[in-house]
This record gives structure tokens, sequence and C-alpha cells, in this order.
């Protein structure tokens, strides 16, 4: 399991440990990690860091003294470091600054002026096209010494805010920023990108968009939820030996051996109806193909039969015909161990709907099963009940715009789940998964993929869900292993091109052998 921590838990955490080691370890624990992910960056080869052009782009707190100590640890191995002090102020950590000098850094206040210069020690500057051009002195007119250093760069630190990072980016950090995006250099940004919330995920303003990001002692929730996690690049894991182990984790994101534990496996004395009967209510005369869509879905979920209920039945059975179709209501459908209710339906939808959440088993509710879902209705229910929202149907439970849910997923996802006691499956870029008291942890998804984009494919995996849930998986198991295996088969049936939602359902039987097999 990957686990992510509140920025309060990681100050708790690292304030405990400190207590317990001298003075300005934990900050050398990053930077020496920093540095060493940086110079892995440069090139395995030691001759790699030699010669390097290093621009550490340096903030006033504590994120900016890990970039200055780790840049001091490159320079020492022969880099060409350049420190821009991009605080309005100037202020930077001093014993960072002091160490950076120490080794031969180079420190630039700001664009237009140069604070000091340091004497290069011998070897640095020397990459692959000559020496270092000599920095621009203060008010000699040749252009901002930090652009030119940008301009010239290899590797950019993004060392302006980490933590302890309130809003955007401030209004003179910008064109650094972006004069580093567009330099060529690789752009690694220290603990998180700048400009990111480290708790949400939100973005309120200019941020940094990483190609890696190095990150320290705890993943934040911000380094998994979009859009924070998209200028987030690659992650690097520095361990600095916090203790979380005690504190519930904000985030957690399944892998293969945590998914591999859950699948749910026949014994050697089940048969189909202990295994589980999934029922889905879904399709219309209008939209058969939601019906065949969802089935397909739960028939590569576990359950050992799938009964089907409405208006697709003769689409249902001309593609599947292993399906147990009734065309009355579903209570009359006989016994199932889950209902799957919502892609396609038609404006009876309301009828079937009261039938199923009256039910004493596991409820799906997607598509058009969510539209005017009464909280009353969901609340009084003894079985689990899920909700499988999109952003614009989220937005609509909630009584919010869609903007608000996309920005701010885990706030959305976890009042939903508040709202109607529900566990909520919130899908789209990053997909979310809070228990129905919409507390610790929420599940993140971490296979989704942009192929799953495609018409249909949220049908596939209520199916996939309702079948887990039919097998016998708790709620919060079923939403997020259903969306782990349904990831994987989105990937796989794309391969990097565009498919269908029916080749989305078709992957999910090789995805969870993949699993499977550890
Ligand atoms: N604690 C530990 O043991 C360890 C911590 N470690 C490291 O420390 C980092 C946390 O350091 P931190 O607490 O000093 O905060 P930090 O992220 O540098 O930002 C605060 C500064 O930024 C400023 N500022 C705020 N918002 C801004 C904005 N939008 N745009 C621009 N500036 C903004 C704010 O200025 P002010 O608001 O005062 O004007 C303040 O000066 C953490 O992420 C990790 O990298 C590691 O060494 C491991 C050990
Ligand atoms: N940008 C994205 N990245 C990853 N997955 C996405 C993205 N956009 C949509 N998805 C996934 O695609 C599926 C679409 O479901 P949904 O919105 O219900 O569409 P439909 O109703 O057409 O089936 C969901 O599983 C969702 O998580
Ligand atoms: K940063």
């Amino acid at each position: 399991m990957r686990t992510a921590y509140s920025v309060e838990t990681v100050r708790n955490a690292e304030r405990e440990l400190m207590e317990r080691l001298p003075e300005g370890a934990l900050m050398q624990r990053a930077a020496a990690g920093l540095a060493a992910a940086c110079a892995d960056l440069l090139g395995r080869a030691p001759g790699r860091v030699y010669g390097a052009r290093v621009v550490l782009l340096v903030g006033a707190g504590d994120n900016g003294g890990d970039a200055l100590y780790a840049g001091a640890r490159l320079a020492r191995r022969g880099a060409g470091v350049t420190a821009v002090l991009v605080d309005a102020r100037q202020r930077a950590h001093p014993g960072g600054l002091a160490a950076l000098m120490a080794a031969g850094g180079r420190v630039v206040t700001g664009p237009h002026e140069v604070h000091e210069v340091h004497e290069v020690h011998e070897g640095h500057g020397t990459g692959a096209d000559g020496p270092a051009a000599p920095l621009a002195h203060a008010g000699g007119g040749t252009g901002s010494a930090a652009y030119v250093a940008l301009h010239r760069a290899h590797l950019v630190m993004d060392a302006i805010t980490g933590i302890g990072g309130r809003g955007g980016l401030r209004p003179e950090a910008v064109p650094l920023v972006r004069a580093a995006e567009a330099s060529g250099a690789v752009l690694v940004a220290v603990d998180l990108p700048s400009g990111v919330d480290a708790d949400s995920g939100r973005v309120d303003g200019a941020c940094v968009r990483a190609d890696v990001t190095v990150t320290f002692g705890a993943y934040k929730p911000g380094l998994l939820i979009d859009p924070a996690k998209e200028r987030a690049g690659a992650l690097r894991f520095v361990d600095l030996g916090l203790e979380t182990a005690g504190t519930p984790a904000d985030l957690e994101a399944l892998q293969h051996a945590d998914v591999a534990a859950l699948l749910p496996v026949p014994a050697a004395e089940s048969d189909k109806y202990r295994r589980g009967v999934v029922g889905v209510v879904a399709g219309s005369a209008r939209y058969p193909g939601a019906a065949v869509l969802a089935v397909a879905g739960a028939l590569h979920g576990g359950a050992g039969a799938v009964r089907y209920v409405g208006q697709g039945g003769d689409a249902v059975l001309a593609r599947f015909p292993e399906v147990l179709v009734s065309g009355g209501a579903p209570a009359d459908a006989g016994r199932v161990q889950s209902w799957v209710i919502g892609p396609g339906l038609d404006d009876r939808v309301k009828d079937a709907r009261a039938d199923v959440l009256a039910s004493d088993v596991p409820v799906l509710l997607d598509a058009d099963a969510l539209a005017g879902l009464d909280p009353q209705e969901v609340r009084g229910r003894s079985a689990p009940t899920v909700l499988t929202p999109h952003a614009g149907e989220a937005a609509r439970l909630l009584g919010v715009e869609r903007a608000e849910v996309e920005s701010g997923r885990l706030d959305s996802v976890r009042k939903l789940a508040v709202k109607y006691g529900a566990t909520v499956l919130l899908k789209g870029s990053t997909t979310l998964v809070a228990p129905p008291d919409g507390g610790r942890p929420v599940r993140v998804n971490p296979t989704g993929t942009g192929w799953l984009a495609t018409a249909g494919s949220g049908d596939v995996l209520s199916g996939l869900v309702g079948s887990l849930l039919a097998a016998g998986l708790a709620a919060v198991d079923a939403a997020s292993v259903g969306a782990y295996l349904h990831g994987l088969a989105g990937r796989s049936a794309a391969r990097g091109a565009p498919v269908g939602a029916g080749d989305v359902a078709g992957a999910v039987a090789g995805a969870w052998r993949g699993v499977g097999r550890g």
C-alpha cells in the first residue's frame, strides 16, 4: 500500500524525530537524498555531475534550505551551481547559503542583479559545451544573470516552497519558473511542485510543472491527486525515517499485492450462487448498449451469475447468452447478493431505484440512478451503498459547480460520502474512493489512464464493482479494486491507441490474471 499523509501529520512526525537527532540532521538527510536523485538524473556516470550546470530556484524557507545543501553537495562533485534567490526580500536559509558558497556555488539575487559572485572552483562550468559564461554583473546591462543561468542549465531545482507554501506562486517567481520550464533543463521539484496545495491537490494560481518530484519523509496527498499530481511528474521518495505507522493515512493507493490479496477466488465447494449473483438494472430501449456494457463489466467481477433486469434484454442475450434476463421489476427478479443500477436508464428509474434501495444487499448507484437522489433514501439502508459519480454528477449531488469538484476532488468525495452516508467512488482523472463517514483514509486509484475517457467505460466499471460486491468484498475494497482493474484494463486494451468501452471490458480478465500472478 502506498500511503500519503497531511502536512500536519508530517510536521508532527518530523518534530518527534528531530527531538532525537542532532540539529539539522533531517535537512541533511533530505539534501543527501535530493542530491543523489539529481546526480542520477544528470547521468549515472560520476562525470555527468562534474561539469553539469545546475540552477536552484530558492525560496525563503526550509524547502530552499534543502536545495542549497543539495546544491553544495553537487558543487563539491564538480557541478557549476547557481542559486537564484526568488523571495522578493531575498531571504534564504542562512546555513544552506553558507554551505553553497563554501562549496564554490554562486548566488544571484533576483533576476536583475548579481548579489555576489564567487570564484568557481576548478572544474565548474566545464560541461560538454565548454566553460560556463561568466554571470552578468550587477547593473552591467548584459541581461539577467538568473535568466542566463536558467537558459544554460542542465538541471533546475524548484525549491521556492514545499509544505509551507500557501496559494499559488507569487508574481516575482512566475517569470523565473516559466524560464526554467522553457529551458529544456530537467526540472526537479523539491518535496512538492511550488504553488500546489500539499493536502488537497488543489492548484490555486500559477505553479511549477516538474519533470520529477523528489519528496521527503512521506508522500503528501497532493502528489497523488490531480490537478497537482499532473504537475509533479515522476515521483521519487527519500526516506527520512519518519514514524507515521501509528497515524491513519490521509490517502492510500492499493498496489498489485494488495489487490491480489482482495480478489475473490472460488473455493473447491463453490457453486454459482455461493460465488454471488449480481443484479444489473441498466439500459433502455433508447440505450441498450449501456445494458450490454454494464453486464460485460459484471461478468468479469467475480460473481457466479449475472441477472439482468430491464429493456435491453435482447441486446444483452445476443452478446452474453449466459445472463439471466428478467423484464419486470427488480424486486421480482429473484435473489441477488448485490444490485447495480443506473447506466442508460429511462424515466422509470425512480421505481426501480426505490426497489433496489429497499433490498438488504449492497447497492451501487451510477449515472441516471444518481439524479435527484435523496440522502435519506440511502442513509436509512442497513446494507452498504456505493455511489459512482463523475465530476458533473458529483457537482449536482453537492449543489456546486463542476469546476469546484474537479479542483477539489478530495474535499468533494469526502463531503458526498458524509452527505449520503455511502461509499463514494468519484471518477475522473484521479479516481478517489471515500468511506461512508468521509474519514481517513480515502483510497486513490493509481492505475487510471486518460484512454478510459471513452463513452460507456463508466458502465463497465459499475458492473465490475457491483460484481465484486456480490462476490463478498467490502464496499471500499470493491470500489477500489474495481477501479484498479478497470484502469489496468484500459491501459492494456489501449496500449497507446484509442479504444472503446467494450475493449476495456474485454481486457479485465487479463488485468485480473496479471494482478493475481503478482
Ligand atoms: N521540517 C523538517 O524537519 C524538514 C523540512 N524539510 C523541508 O522543509 C520544507 C518546509 O519548510 P518551511 O516550513 O520553512 O516552508 P517552505 O515550504 O520552505 O515555505 C515557506 C516559505 O515560503 C514562503 N511562501 C509561502 N507561500 C509562498 C508562495 N505562494 N510563494 C512564494 N513563497 C511563499 C514563506 O514566506 P512568507 O509567507 O513568510 O513571506 C516561507 O518563507 C519541506 O517542504 C521540506 O522541503 C526537509 O528539510 C526535511 C526536514
Ligand atoms: N482524464 C481521465 N483520466 C483517467 N480516467 C478517466 C479520465 N476521464 C474519465 N476517466 C474514467 O473513464 C470512465 C468514464 O466514466 P463515465 O464518466 O461514467 O463515462 P460514461 O458514462 O460514458 O461511461 C471512468 O472510469 C473515469 O474514471
Ligand atoms: K518545491
